[in-house]
């Protein structure tokens, strides 16, 4: 059996698929990569919030699972939209990395948590946020790009620091350069970090189909990532709107935490709901409601407007 994969060109996503090609290898499956570029790596001089983020990472490698030149597409998970249109859907999700958020720095004596002043280049309104919100001393700069660009932003002193999250530092291999691990407790990661997609059209053969999800799906990351992204989906949240969720597969259930905070940090809420891995949308979904009750509308309709 031959695979072709698609995948955009940064090193990360270049990672995730050769990842994949090696899953597959372990039952003779030959693959080959199909580079494709992607709106979102063509525009870098806008913030990702105001170019509005439907697809723009995916769309052209949706069209090429479409017309069939690639069998499947692979994805960060966490840059995924949360509803894929009819004809595709997701048929894996590897075993999440460490899902951690990461202080990245050439001075390793930084820290977020001693009160120290310094700047912090990020884009990601999440991250924007919960610094506002727990760290209100931090100077937020926004600074877009692929991890590389961001580090030469960084040496050229742009900031003294970033916020990445872990699983891409450490796939990029720049774990040295990790001042601090942040608590998810506070730092709430973003719906899906730390896994990797597989994403097909509903035409993909079904004998490949299975080879491909038996050889790279992790069952509970699945059940928890099913449980992110439907709790995501009932916000209407893409990956530009501070929303954030963390799954855990504990005994027989599953742990779910997830949240919303408005972009000046003032207002988070945040909530666990425990349920059966079998039910894991339904938890997403009624997390997301008890959220919404309880004034998470009202966030994100502030959010929608200011964005
Ligand atoms: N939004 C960009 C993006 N998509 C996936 C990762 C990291 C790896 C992952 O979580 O899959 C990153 C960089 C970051 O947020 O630091």
């Amino acid at each position: 059996m031959h695979i072709r994969i698609g995948t955009r060109s940064s090193r990360l996503a270049l990672w995730q698929a050769e990842y994949i090609q090696q899953l597959l290898q372990a039952a003779d499956v030959t693959s080959e990569l199909v580079l494709i570029e992607t709106k979102g790596d063509q525009i870098l001089d806008r913030s990702l919030a105001k170019i509005g983020s439907k697809g723009l990472f995916t769309q052209e490698l949706e069209d090429q699972l479409r017309s069939g030149t690639i069998d499947i597409a692979v994805h960060s998970a966490k840059d995924l939209q949360s509803s894929l249109p009819a004809d595709l859907s997701i048929i894996a999700f590897t075993e999440r990395e460490r899902v951690n958020d990461v202080l990245v720095s050439r001075d390793g004596s930084l820290s977020l948590t001693s009160g120290q002043a310094f700047t912090i280049g990020t884009s990601s309104t999440r991250r924007v946020a919960m610094l506002r919100h727990y760290c209100p001393h931090i100077k937020v700069v926004d600074m877009r790009g692929n991890l590389q660009t961001r580090l030469r932003k960084l040496d050229d002193g742009h900031c003294d620091a970033l916020l990445l999250a872990y699983a891409g530092v450490h796939r990029m291999h720049y774990d040295d350069l990790i001042a601090e691990h942040l608590p998810i407790s506070d730092f709430t990661p973003a719906v899906g970090q730390g896994s990797v997609a597989i994403e097909a059209a509903d035409t993909l053969p079904l004998d490949k189909l299975a080879q491909v999800r038996s050889l790279t799906n992790h069952e509970p990351t699945e059940a928890c990532l099913k449980a992110e992204r439907a709790f995501l989906r009932r916000l209407e949240g893409g990956c530009s709107i501070p929303v954030f969720a963390l799954a855990t597969w504990a005994g027989e259930e599953i742990s779910l935490t997830g949240g919303l905070i408005s972009l000046d940090g003032a207002d988070i809420l945040r909530e666990t709901f425990v349920g059966p891995p079998a039910q894991a949308e339904q938890l997403g979904h009624d997390l997301a409601e008890a959220l919404l009750a309880r004034g998470g509308d009202e966030i994100l309709q502030s959010i929608r407007e200011a964005l």
